[in-house]
């Protein structure tokens, strides 16, 4: 796993803008695994300034999401349907045929998940977008969730449910279930890029990093990717020792002298 640690969350965003600039030019009718949470917003903004600017062309990527709320309809305020389409889909001009997100208000769920699995067996991320929960969820796979697992309904832990409720208007209203991509789907993605921002997540970073992989800590299946990338902010790197901050280092000093826009 790689390690970028940068200043703030503006060079986050700016630096996981770069990164994925880097990646469509090279393949710009990719696959891409996009995430939802506060943390991508940033980076997200960035892609639609570039595009205001350049008219970049998305017509030919393919997108994929991690998960959606079981029981929230797309047009839903908190659904991630919603909430991709306000932020990436609509701006860039990304139409419904290119997108791909597990339906929370299917009928069958379990056919849901398996049309969702079949879709990504056919179309192989390319690079992957994450970020990580307060107790090291990755898409919505909690804590004792197996790396084996494949697209699934999952109970969300009362502490997610209490993260995640900032977004509605109050924790009754956050749903109880999801459907998310399974460990395995998302190490099936080609490259990882892993966004990690603020004071809150730098307990678990820390345990990512200096403890061995577990099941209890979803993250650290990426230790069993080949090209995973976290970017990592000052506040969120608080409390990983200096060895572990290894090229990480070099990186971040580049990216503090290097003028950015
Ligand atoms: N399912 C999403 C995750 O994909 C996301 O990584 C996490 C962290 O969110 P935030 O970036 O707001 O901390 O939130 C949700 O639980």
């Amino acid at each position: 796993m790689k390690k970028v640690l940068v200043k703030d969350y503006h060079h986050l965003s700016l630096t996981a803008f770069d990164l994925f600039l880097q990646e469509f030019q090279e393949n710009p009718a990719g696959t891409f695994g996009f995430a939802t949470g506060s943390t991508p917003i940033g980076f997200y903004q960035r892609i639609r300034e570039d595009h205001a600017l350049h008219q970049t062309d998305y017509s030919k990527i393919k997108t994929f999401n991690l998960d959606e709320y079981v029981g929230l309809d797309e047009q839903h305020p908190q659904s991630y349907h919603h909430f991709m389409s306000q932020q990436l889909f609509n701006p860039l001009g990304i139409g419904k045929e290119q997108v791909h997100l597990p339906k929370g208000n299917a009928e069958d769920l379990q056919q849901e998940c398996e049309r969702y699995e079949s879709l990504l067996n056919a179309h192989p991320i390319d690079l992957q977008i994450l970020g990580i929960g307060e107790n090291g969820h990755i898409g919505f796979n909690e804590p004792g969730t197996s790396f084996e697992s494949g697209v699934h309904v999952t109970t969300l832990k009362e502490s997610t449910r209490q993260a995640n409720s900032r977004f509605f208007d109050s924790i009754h209203q956050v749903p109880t279930h999801a459907i998310t991509m399974g460990i395995q789907n998302i190490l099936n993605a080609k490259k990882i890029l892993v966004l990690v921002s603020g004071s809150s997540k730098a307990a678990i970073i820390k345990e990512i990093f200096q403890h061995p992989v577990t099941t209890q800590i979803p993250a650290s299946a990426l230790n069993h990717h080949s090209d995973t990338t976290f970017i990592i902010d000052e506040e969120a790197a608080m409390y990983l020792s200096e060895d572990l901050y290894g090229e990480g280092t070099a990186a971040t000093q580049a990216l503090l002298t290097t003028p950015q826009n």
